[in-house]
């Protein structure tokens, strides 16, 4: 696989960027995970949008433009032959000496790989996940924002490690009032008596799947609700599911213990899915 590091491709081998990189030394440094379906990047211009936004909230210039970034992903496909991938642009703050001031690194380190990938939860689609409620709670927005998609995803990553001793194939994350807030790495929406409900996104990611899933859901029909949820909400639905680049659309059939529905994917996740391979498989920029 072929890197871009700073305007120069590298073998994945030799694609080392320094320790004194301040993305590397605090998590100092933002990111998006772009995928590609069938020779398309799916939703490129919202991923770059959020790319520079979350820059934007840690007060990081990028030292490419926005077109100059969405080339950079093109170009990476194209240099790696890629038609499906998964692709995994960087801005971190770049070189500075130790110190956590960012006034010490003159100029961001910008990096891009793409791999091969195909469905993150494989047989899990059929079958729907086990999610499972963690003790750790998502960051709350005035300490460190969960719409950014910064370098600083252990808060993500404890609430991954506890789902996995639980059992879980995903934890589900509150917020520090308690009200639902997101997966480690995705969107959550209930199905109660044939509407979706959603949180809004003030204690999670912007996700640009959850925008996509909100589109669909006018079209198949289906009417739906952000609000404020809990964890009765979440144990008396009908359907749980979730979305994400990487996750695509999910269904949980089993939460804490209790059985969704009936334990299988619902009907309305089952009308979705169709419809978002559909737009996924059509849409996107050609590279
Ligand atoms: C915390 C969080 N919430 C929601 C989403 C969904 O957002 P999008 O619909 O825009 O993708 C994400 C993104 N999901 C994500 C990002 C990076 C890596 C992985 C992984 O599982 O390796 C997952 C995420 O990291």
């Amino acid at each position: 696989m072929l890197v871009y590091i700073d305007g120069k491709f590298f073998p994945e081998n030799e694609a080392k960027v320094s320790i004194f990189d301040h993305g590397f030394l605090y998590g100092d440094g933002v990111f998006e995970g772009i995928r590609a379906y069938d020779g398309r990047v799916f939703r490129l211009a919202e991923h770059v949008d959020r790319l520079f936004d979350s820059a934007k909230a840690i007060d990081l210039v990028p030292p490419v433009t926005k077109e100059e970034m969405a080339e950079i992903i093109k170009e990476t496909l194209r240099k790696n032959n890629l038609k499906n991938a998964y692709i995994r642009p960087i801005i971190s703050r770049g070189v500075g000496s130790m110190g956590l001031d960012p006034h010490r690194c003159p100029k961001p380190t910008v990096v891009c790989a793409a791999s091969e990938w195909g469905a993150m939860y494989g047989d899990l689609y059929e079958t729907g996940l086990t999610g499972v409620t963690v003790c750790v709670r998502r960051n709350t927005p005035d300490s460190l924002p969960p719409n950014i998609k910064s370098l600083n995803y252990l808060n993500n990553i404890l609430g991954k490690i506890e789902a996995n001793y639980k059992g879980g194939d995903e934890a589900i994350f509150l917020d520090r009032t308690g009200k639902l807030a997101e997966g480690s790495g995705d969107n959550i929406y209930l199905v109660k008596n044939g509407k979706l409900y959603t949180p809004p996104t003030i204690n999670n990611l912007k996700g640009i799947t959850r925008q996509v899933l909100l589109e669909l859901l006018d079209k198949i029909g289906v009417p739906y609700e952000v609000c404020e949820l809990g964890l009765f909400d979440l144990y008396t639905a009908d359907e749980v599911m979730v979305t994400g680049t990487a996750a695509e659309i999910c269904a949980i059939t089993k939460i804490d213990g209790r059985i969704v529905g009936d334990g299988k994917p619902g009907s309305v996740y089952r009308k979705l899915l169709p419809v978002f391979q559909e737009v996924t498989r059509t849409e996107g920029d050609a590279y």
